[in-house]
């Protein structure tokens, strides 16, 4: 089987061209440069937050459906980064961007935010390892894609660069590896199950950049 030929690569191209418009997003470049205005980021990281709790979900519900022990092993790794070290990169950042608890609370999700979290609970729901696997792929190999272009030497700022340096580095590479892995070889049973949620993970990806800007009504 040929690169193209990957029923995860024909899921991503027939995502264009959401897909594209989200890796090089005017986000992503700003902040790879280290130019991002402190308030865009703080914005994107309020909502980003809300994101890791149905994403531990999602994780656990594809760690319930997988069909093999060592799948559930990986799944299992990568939730407890998740729950620490990119937790506590969340609660450094606010503090480093002076965002306090109370406002946090006090913003409201965006649309983005809301169809996100809406999509990781549906795929949560439908109790099968291709439809978990299909919007954990987009949400991390989506950020693989963009980080994996970042121009050395990374930003000085830690809010820059380990945002950047927790979506690419060598262990989230195998874990995309592993996803993709996994959904070219149960995803092809499932089929228009698999591409619906992939497709309509993407453009939420690409909403949820646009939505740090303010371009869309929340
Ligand atoms: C919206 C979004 N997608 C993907 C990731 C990567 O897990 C993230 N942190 N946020």
């Amino acid at each position: 089987m040929t690169q193209e030929e990957r029923f995860s690569e024909r899921l991503r191209a027939a995502a264009e061209p959401d897909w594209t418009a989200a890796v090089t997003h005017r986000f992503t470049r700003e902040l790879m440069a280290g130019t991002i205005a402190p308030d865009i980021m703080a914005r994107y990281l309020v909502q980003d937050h809300r994101f890791l709790d149905p994403f531990l979900m999602l994780l656990g519900a594809a760690m319930a459906t997988s069909d093999r022990f060592e799948s559930r092993l990986r799944l299992a790794r990568f939730a407890g980064l998740v729950a620490g070290e990119e937790n506590t990169y969340f609660e450094r950042a606010f503090e480093a961007l002076g965002v306090s608890p109370a406002e946090r609370e006090a913003t409201p999700d965006t649309a983005a935010t809301s169809g996100f979290q809406a999509i990781m609970r549906e795929a949560a729901e439908r109790r099968s390892y291709a439809a978990a696997l299909s919007v954990l792929t987009v949400a991390e190999w989506l950020y693989l894609d963009w980080a994996s272009r970042a121009p050395q030497p990374l930003p000085g700022d830690f809010v820059h660069r380990e945002w950047i340096t927790l979506h690419d580095n060598p262990g989230f590479r195998d874990f995309v590896a592993f996803l993709r892995s996994e959904l070219d070889r149960v995803g092809p049973e499932h089929h228009a199950l698999c591409e619906d949620l992939f497709r309509r993970a993407v453009a939420l990806e690409r909403a949820f950049f646009e939505a740090a800007y303010g371009a869309e009504a929340s």
